[in-house]
């Protein structure tokens, strides 16, 4: 549906994006994560035609590409990006803005009643916006997307600035939507991203250095907090498996895949005696894969 090939863009001579590709599908939601002012708002603004890259190309459906106007109208058709919230217009309603939208995309506004109670907005979205707080705000432009209802979604910082209820809230939606789109998802609220992204790209120096797929058959891992000195120590008293991790000074992640009951059960009694804090086993997070690729 989406294709990436070879994108690269520079601001002032700095690399944002350096020859960058990426294959995209119908059904996916796909988190993309890295520091501030790394390039994901570039990346979208790249695939929306926001701004043009220097080199590649941007392609959808196998072969609409931004050669011309009516390719754009074509494309632009298919793809919404997320509102910002100083685009929102204080005198007008919430309503007035979901049907704007829902018009503009699908020609019919008969969805909005009913995004509006998934969103739970009811009681608040006949007033002007001018009156909202920054959370609805948020929710608003959350619901305009929905209302432009179309197969390609890019949303920026979606989660921000609501509280731990409404961050569920959408996290559902998006599940509820992702089936018939395909929904990028640029956040900071990494272990959310767990809960809906279907995969994880980690954008460094101006391309994806990992791709984090969410399947049963993630690679498991024995998880222990340690210290640098306690990771130094034992070190010195055994050898680790080749393909352990030592995340960001401070987790310790033995990968169990491959290895029999018997040979789990023995790391996990040499590591009691490290375990200080906590030991779990499971695959390693997109939190976790952020902190190993970004922290100094
Ligand atoms: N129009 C522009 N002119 C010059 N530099 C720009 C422009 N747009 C973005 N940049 C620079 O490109 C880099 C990437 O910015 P971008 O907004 O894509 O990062 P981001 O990963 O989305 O960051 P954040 O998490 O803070 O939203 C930054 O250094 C930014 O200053």
């Amino acid at each position: 549906m989406l294709k990436l090939s070879n994108v690269s863009i520079a601001y002032q001579h700095k690399v944002i994006l350096d020859e960058l590709d990426l294959t995209a599908h119908k059904g996916e939601i796909i988190g993309v994560v890295a520091p501030n002012g790394t390039g994901k708002t570039t990346l979208f603004n790249v695939i929306a035609n926001f701004v043009k890259p220097d080199k590649g190309q941007v392609v959808f459906g196998g072969k609409h590409t931004y050669r011309n106007e009516r390719e754009e109208l074509h494309i632009h058709k298919q793809l919404v990006t997320f509102p910002e919230q100083k685009d929102l217009f204080e005198e007008l309603s919430g309503i007035d803005h979901l049907k704007l939208y829902a018009k503009l995309w699908q020609g019919n506004s008969k969805n909005v009643p009913m995004i509006v109670e998934r969103l739970q907005m009811g009681h608040y979205v006949k007033r002007k916006v001018g009156t909202y707080s920054l959370g609805m705000r948020q929710r608003l432009c959350f619901a305009m997307m929905m209302a432009a209802d179309t197969p390609m979604m890019l949303m920026d910082e979606v989660m921000n600035g609501l509280d731990v209820d409404n961050v569920a809230l959408l996290s559902e939606c998006l599940l509820d939507m992702k089936s018939d789109k395909l929904i990028f998802v640029a956040s900071h609220l990494l272990e959310n991203l767990d809960l809906y992204a279907d995969r994880v790209l980690f954008l460094k120096d101006g391309t994806f250095i990992h791709e984090q797929r969410f399947t049963s058959q993630n690679e498991r891992f024995l998880k222990i907090e340690m210290s640098p000195e306690q990771y130094t120590a034992l070190k010195k008293d055994l050898t680790l498996p080749k393909q352990h991790v030592y995340v960001a000074n401070h987790l310790l992640c033995l990968p169990l895949d491959g290895l029999s009951m018997e040979q789990q059960t023995e790391w996990m009694e040499i590591m009691l005696p490290y375990n200080e804090k906590v030991m779990t086993v499971g695959p390693m997070g997109t939190a976790e894969y952020y902190e190993m690729y970004y922290s100094s």
